[in-house]
């Protein structure tokens, strides 16, 4: 692989595995806290109702291999993205490593290498050097762009086996795949790296502090994969990011697996800088999970296919209702708050839905080229439609009509109003108007399509995203989130993943493919797509012939390849 060289102003050409050491903080001294010492040395005192049986010292009994020094080594305020460049063009973000700010970390071999299933593997580890790209359509003058280190197994561990003491967490809303991830994780902890000890953190982030823990084993999370929801519970809110990493170091917990949406690797991304701040030997790892697929840089979120697919059965029955009734209309609401992904994805699965409504498309009802007026056309011509609504689309004109106040979850999240409800009340109004007959049969299914176990192929893509959040860990790697770019496992940095939010891009090619199948008006002038071009170009959104670059301070550059 050609030399890689950091943009700085000092820098000459090094090898990524050199390059480690340039990136150090500055180290700060004096610990504020008698728990820096205490927590990784000595038995947890303060479990507050652990079921745990696992103590926090080694299990040999003999104080935590933990350097002295490195305790000593915390970071102040933010931290620097660790960028690295290359020749033409070539950009790594890559992620932080405990060697970052833990000097003299003794290294392992990696225990795989005598695993029998493994071993015969050619090329098992994965070099260090392995990155991947963000982009790949590119033209031949193209910058090569930004690249993410690929996820897998490393020659060298950072951690021995019964050093290790790992805990799951699952926040945010449900998802199909939650128990898959939870099962391969504990099982890829013991079966491939031999570690013994994992608690399930009880209900979220606020479990750290509030609630029991659960021990996992292998023979517990045996079965989980074929249930939905996730054995350990999950919640919104009571984020406290300083109790958090007090009860990490209390529990002597060294792997922390972080599991949810947007706000919970936001929540990740602060624990990671508290970690590192104390100087722990802790490594925190983040596993995208949403089924609004609103995660930006990988390709989808586990689960999405699940919620997919299973959102094909209430379309089908919304279109066999309104087969059956003179001028039947049935409405489906999906999930997605901001993002519509699922009812796009859902509409061009299913092809009997005759018009899409997400958040990204704002609509209108009334007059030319409005909402009405294709839906009349639509029962004249076909005697029958289907529309699919996400529950985020539309909220501004609910907003007009009920003149509420804006509520939040605990997380902060807005919380919407009900716009099937909403929508459907407006169409029976118009056409009672129109003294014409319909039938509206209105189809509720959000929480049914999140609540079920993960489809095959997502059961899949959530074990080898768990390993890959293994083998991360067990190499040292920290504070970052395990993704697919472009079909390939990668570690993301957080401060990538936390950024924005992944959005259906209304004036790409996926939503034409969706207006084109359903033929539904685009509810835009040619004003609105000129203005919905430009503000892509801030926000740094790619259209496909696009090249983005950035530089370390985030001064964003939009080329054309
Ligand atoms: N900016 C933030 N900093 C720290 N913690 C956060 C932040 N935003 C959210 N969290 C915490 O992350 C957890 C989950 O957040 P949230 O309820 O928004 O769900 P999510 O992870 O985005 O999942 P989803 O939206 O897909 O259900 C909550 O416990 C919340 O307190
Ligand atoms: O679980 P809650 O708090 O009702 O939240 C529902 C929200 O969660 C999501 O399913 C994301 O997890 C959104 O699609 C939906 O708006
Ligand atoms: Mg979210």
């Amino acid at each position: 692989m050609d030399s890689i060289s950091v943009r700085s102003p000092t820098s000459s050409s090094l090898s990524i595995s050199s390059l480690k050491s340039r990136f150090l903080e500055p180290s700060v001294s004096g610990i504020s806290s008698h728990r820096k010492f205490s927590s990784v040395i000595f038995k947890s005192s303060s479990s507050s109702g652990s079921n745990s049986s696992f103590n926090s010292s080694s299990p040999s009994g003999s104080p935590t291999r933990f350097p002295t020094k490195s305790v000593l080594m915390g970071s102040a305020g933010k931290i620097k993205p660790k960028t690295v460049s290359g020749p033409a063009g070539y950009v790594l973000e890559d992620v932080p490593h405990l060697s970052d700010y833990i000097p003299d970390l003794p290294t392992y071999p990696n225990p795989l290498q005598d695993n029998p299933a493994y071993s015969v593997v050619k090329q098992y580890f994965v070099h260090e050097d392995d990155t991947v790209p963000q982009k790949i359509v590119v033209h031949k003058t193209s910058p090569r762009g930004i690249h993410f280190r690929r996820a897998g197994p490393r020659q060298k561990v950072y951690f021995e086996s019964d050093e290790v003491h790992a805990c799951i967490v699952t926040c945010g809303g449900l998802c199909p795949g939650l128990n898959t991830v939870i099962r391969e994780i504990v099982c890829g902890l013991y079966h491939m790296y031999g570690v013994k000890r994992v608690l399930g953190i009880d209900g979220g982030y606020r479990g750290f502090y509030a609630k029991n823990t659960v021990p996992l084993t292998p023979k517990v999370v045996n079965d989980i994969h074929k249930r939905g929801g996730t054995i350990i519970g999950t919640s919104r809110g009571g984020h406290d990011t300083s109790k958090i990493v007090d009860s990490i170091q209390d529990r002597g917990i060294n792997q922390v697996f972080i599991i949810g949406g947007d706000g919970t690797q936001k929540g990740a991304s602060v624990i990671f800088e508290e970690v590192r701040k104390r100087g722990l030997k802790v490594a925190v790892a983040g596993i995208p999970k949403t089924i609004d697929n609103d995660i930006p840089v990988i390709d989808k979120s586990f689960g999405f296919d699940s919620a997919v697919e299973e959102a094909q059965r209430a379309i089908n029955a919304a279109h066999v209702e309104a087969e059956s009734m003179e001028n039947g209309i049935g409405l489906v609401k999906l999930m997605g708050r901001y993002s519509g992904f699922i009812a796009m994805y859902a509409t061009l699965a299913s092809r009997d839905v005759d018009c899409c409504l997400i958040p990204e498309s704002p609509f209108y009802l009334e007059g030319t080229g409005g909402l009405f007026e294709y839906i009349e056309r639509r029962l004249k011509e076909n005697g029958h439609m289907v529309i699919v609504i996400a529950e985020g689309a539309g909220q501004e004109l609910l907003s007009e009509s009920f003149h509420s106040a804006t509520q939040q979850d605990a997380s902060g999240n807005k919380l919407l109003q009900d716009v099937g409800l909403w929508l459907s009340q407006r169409i029976k109004d118009y056409f009672k108007q129109r003294k014409m007959i319909m039938n509206l049969k209105y189809i509720d299914p959000t929480y049914m399509i999140r609540a079920i176990p993960s489809n095959a192929s997502d059961n899949v893509y959530c074990t080898l995203l768990a390993q890959s959040a293994v083998h991360g860990a067990m190499a040292g790697y920290t504070g970052f989130t395990v993704g697919l770019v472009n079909g390939r496992q990668t570690y993301i940095p957080f401060y990538r993943i936390i950024e924005k939010q992944n959005m259906v891009v209304i004036t790409d090619r996926m939503w034409a493919r969706l207006l084109s199948s359903t033929n539904q008006p685009s509810f835009l002038s040619a004003k609105d797509v000129v203005e919905d071009k430009k503000e892509e170009g801030t926000a740094c959104q790619l259209l496909d012939d696009q090249i983005c670059s950035e530089d370390v301070s985030g001064n964003k550059e939009i080329s054309h390849g």
